[in-house]
């Protein structure tokens, strides 16, 4: 009997500007089963899964997972049992590995919220004992390899019936491939249909049932897998026979010149390298990954530090830094091209001559003749299939952008060039042309250093391999030594035990990229600058000065939790202090004295639905109308003022005495309306690491694409952010009333931007995704410390702003600063 059907993509076509991406495509996976689909770059095979899985909309056609229809729905396609692998993980990167596992997952499947980490820990367990990834690690300190595990073991707990695998092994370790094929076989035993990507064929050979072959958008076939040979199975992709032979090797190179000679390099995972390139040879590193082959290579290239001695074609050169190692002759390709090869919002024109401007440029100004014309002449050269060269990079297929960013690079004249996994996601045609491409290049007098993780391709490809172990070479393969089985045999006796991928960076970068960083270095600026200001001025810590103090405290926080909450998922608002400032001048006609309670209810209302307005206003200029929130706040900031100006042209309107009593209420010292801020703050800080909103909003900031994949409603979680930020501005107005006393339209505005400075000191990533309310509330009260205390030192005025802009300046370098420091490389 045959097995059930569990994905059916039926008769389709997917269109893209200037692309018919997929055209009329079939293609079914039965339960149990593996099946490869095939093709070269750009075949059309991420799209078909994009549609599978609900990310893109097809255009003509329909899908079925497990027999119910799904229609460009991520969520819905992940409810039904589909789970899928990207080329590039869709993980959020602002978000711990364990946040990313717990939204990856339909809710089915997930922990209480409680015991995300111990849920994760077993995950990642469940991979491998001896895996390199702790479930606090936030995803953007992650290398790709740790990337990709985090991504597969986010799919397999998601317990899918269908499984999409989209070129996974691309940045895995052998052992980790192993793992993988075991998993494999462990899901399609349970019945899982599982989508298999991939341009090595010896992998698809291992593992599939069935092959799908696509080219240039249209199905060409499916066949039995375990029956096809290699050879057979290129052709089929390619339609047609293939040279598959690696170029021939250079010969006799012993006596030429030596281009690159390093001597007692040493850095960050490896050290006192030796080695040399002579002209016409390119050599290979290999290893156990985390050896020091990858490192040694970005120390050449200059983007870790090194000490040692260089010298290209006989003069001393310097790798301190890219410039220096640029203007050496240095060129590098890097091997996490998501991150360091492309611009994915610029064009394919722009992302080829960035490396070779120089060569555009007449009298200072750069030619976009010559420009478009070079970077066409590289497409053309190496077939990057693009609409044209002003289509941008990131809707390239990955090896088309691969080839792309080779063709630059190759632009740049190295003397040396570094190549780092030279053909991911590159198909076997193109492959074989980059082989001859480098070894065109060696035999012109460029030294080509290669790191490959597959053997193969080191072993057809170089002349000479060097092994590393441990940060050290240990053994040197040359001549007819360099075949893949000694490659293989050197690398494993070499290195017996793996070491967990090691971290250059320090342990205090690592804390100040952390979120309790920022906390307890505003708590110590706010003990020291008191503990100074006490020290110096007796009157400091009177009552009455505290009395006058902790409210404006209390006003600030509040605005600032809003602003708060709309950077989280990227956003910001200018209108709040306007709005506050609106609040008054309303307020102002009903909490008057004499005023019914009916008045004073109504009172609220008005302002409660005014709130509201403002919000969804702002959401609108900025989710559906697209406008820049900036753009958008600032329309509504001039909006709200000038409503303002006209109900109270001057200020006006006491509010009553009973209303400003109530509002100095306090607790012992402490004003009741600064301890209900903090008790809102902690509780917002409680719910923004421990609930699903905070997740979601989190998420959302961080990366919108991975999140709506994650199943975040982007709209509405906006909406939501929009409406929260001109709530706690209304919020703030409450204080704000019993300090001004009275409807004065101009009383909110600085709040706008003292707002945006409490947050941003306290630890907020003005692009979202990141950002603590204990922090804005310690920003709110480090501000409001700074404003009082120059008259307490006996210094003018100017220093609130001086200590104010100081405090900004220090605290966006030392976060910025720390957050690169803690990425892995
Ligand atoms: N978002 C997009 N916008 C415009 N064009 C796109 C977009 N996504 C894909 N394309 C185009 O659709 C075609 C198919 O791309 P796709 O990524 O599906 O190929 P692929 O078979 O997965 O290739 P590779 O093996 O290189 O990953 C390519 O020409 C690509 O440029």
């Amino acid at each position: 009997m045959q097995s059930s059907i569990l994905l059916k993509v039926d008769s389709v076509t997917k269109l893209f500007p200037g692309v018919r991406a997929l055209d009329n495509v079939t293609f079914e996976v039965r339960a149990g089963e593996v099946h490869a689909l095939v093709g070269e770059n750009g075949a059309g095979k991420s799209t078909l899964m994009g549609v599978a899985s609900g990310a893109l909309m097809a255009d003509e056609g329909s899908v079925a997972i497990c027999g119910e229809r799904v229609l460009g729905d991520p969520e819905v396609a992940r409810d039904l049992g589909l789970a899928i692998v990207r080329q590039e993980p869709a993980l959020m990167p602002d978000l711990t590995v364990s946040e990313n596992l717990y939204l990856g997952v339909p809710p089915r499947c997930r922990p209480p919220i409680n015991q995300t980490k111990q849920w994760a820990r077993e995950l990642l367990g469940r991979w491998s004992q001896d895996v390199s990834v702790d479930p606090g690690d936030r995803v953007n300190t992650l290398n790709p390899e740790q990337r990709f595990i985090v991504e597969i073991v986010k799919a397999l707990a998601a317990e899918p019936k269908v499984l999409v695998l989209d070129e996974p092994t691309e940045h895995l370790l052998p052992e980790d491939v192993e793992r993988l094929f075991q998993r494999i076989k462990q899901v399609t035993a349970r019945e899982c249909a599982v989508v298999y990507i991939s341009h090595r064929i010896r992998e698809v050979q291992k593992v599939a049932d069935r092959l799908t072959v696509l080219r240039d958008g249209q199905g060409q076939g499916t066949y039995d897998a375990t029956s096809m040979d290699e050879h057979r199975i290129v052709e089929l992709i390619v339609g047609g026979e293939l040279d598959r032979e690696f170029p021939a090797k250079a010969a006799g190179t012993d006596s030429e010149p030596r281009v690159l000679e390093v001597k007692d390099l040493r850095g960050p995972g490896f050290s006192n390298v030796n080695m040399h390139v002579r002209r016409g040879e390119i050599v290979g590193l290999a290893g156990i990954d985390a050896n020091g082959q990858r490192e040694f290579m970005r120390a050449l290239a200059g983007i870790l530090p090194s000490s040692g001695h260089l010298s290209i074609n006989g003069k001393k050169a310097s790798n301190a830094n890219p410039i220096k190692a640029t203007s050496s002759g240095i060129r590098y390709l890097p091997g996490d091209r998501h991150q360091e090869g492309i611009l994915a919002e610029l064009s394919v024109r722009e992302n080829f001559s960035l490396r070779s401007l120089f060569k555009d440029l007449a009298a200072g100004l750069t030619s976009r003749r010559n420009e478009t014309q070079r970077a066409q002449q590289a497409v053309d050269q190496f077939a990057v299939k693009t609409p044209n060269v002003e289509t941008p990079i990131g809707s390239l297929s990955g090896g088309n952008q691969q080839k792309l960013v080779l063709a630059s690079v190759l632009a740049g004249d190295p003397k040396v060039l570094l190549v780092d996994e030279p053909t991911q996601g590159v198909d076997i045609g193109t492959r074989m042309e980059i082989y001859k491409t480098l070894r065109q290049v060696a035999s012109r007098g460029v030294a080509v250093i290669v790191v490959s993780s597959d053997q193969q391709e080191i072993a057809g490809l170089c002349d000479r391999v060097m092994i590393f172990s441990r940060g050290h070479v240990v053994k040197e393969l040359s001549g007819p030594e360099v075949v893949e089985s000694k490659i293989t045999a050197a690398v494993l006796t070499s290195t017996t035990t793996r070491e967990r991928t090691s971290s250059s960076t320090s342990g205090f970068w690592k804390w100040t990229a952390g979120d309790l960083a920022p906390i307890i270095m505003l708590a110590i600026a706010i003990i020291a600058l008191g503990a100074y200001t006490g020290s110096v001025n007796e009157y400091y810590f009177t009552e009455r000065n505290l009395a006058g103090v902790l409210p404006l405290v209390a006003t600030l926080a509040l605005v600032a939790f809003g602003q708060q909450i709309l950077m989280l998922v990227g956003g910001i608002d200018l209108s709040v202090g306007p709005l506050m400032g609106l609040v008054l001048v309303l307020q102002s006609f009903f909490l008057i004295e004499g005023a019914p309670p009916e008045t004073q209810a109504l009172g609220w209302t008005i302002v409660l639905g005014v709130v509201v307005l403002v919000g969804t206003l702002n959401w609108i200029l900025v989710d559906p109308l697209k406008m820049h929130p900036m753009v958008a706040t600032l329309v509504t900031f001039m909006a709200l003022q000038a409503v303002s100006l006209q109900l109270r042209p001057i200020p006006g309107g006491l509010f009553s005495d009973g209303v400003l009593e109530s509002l100095d209420s306090t607790i012992g010292l402490v004003p009741l309306t600064l301890a209900a801020a903090v008790i809102l703050g902690f509780a917002l800080e409680f719910g923004l690491f421990r609930s699903r909103w905070g997740l979601s909003f989190r998420g959302l900031g961080s990366r919108p694409e991975a999140a709506r994949v994650a199943g975040i409603k982007p709209r509405m979680t906006r909406l939501g952010a929009y409406i929260g930020c001109s709530l706690f501005a209304g919020l703030a107005a409450i204080p704000m009333m019993a300090q001004v006393g009275s409807g004065d339209p101009n009383s909110g505005t600085s709040y706008t931007l003292t707002s945006i400075a409490a947050v941003v000191i306290g630890g907020a990533s003005l692009f979202g995704g990141r950002g603590s309310f204990i922090g804005a509330l310690l920003g709110a009260l480090l501000i409001t410390q700074v404003n009082v205390v120059t008259s307490f030192l006996g210094v003018t005025d100017a220093w609130q702003s001086y200590l104010l802009g100081g405090m900004i300046l220090a605290s966006v370098a030392l976060y910025s600063k720390s957050r690169q420091m803690a990425v892995a490389k």
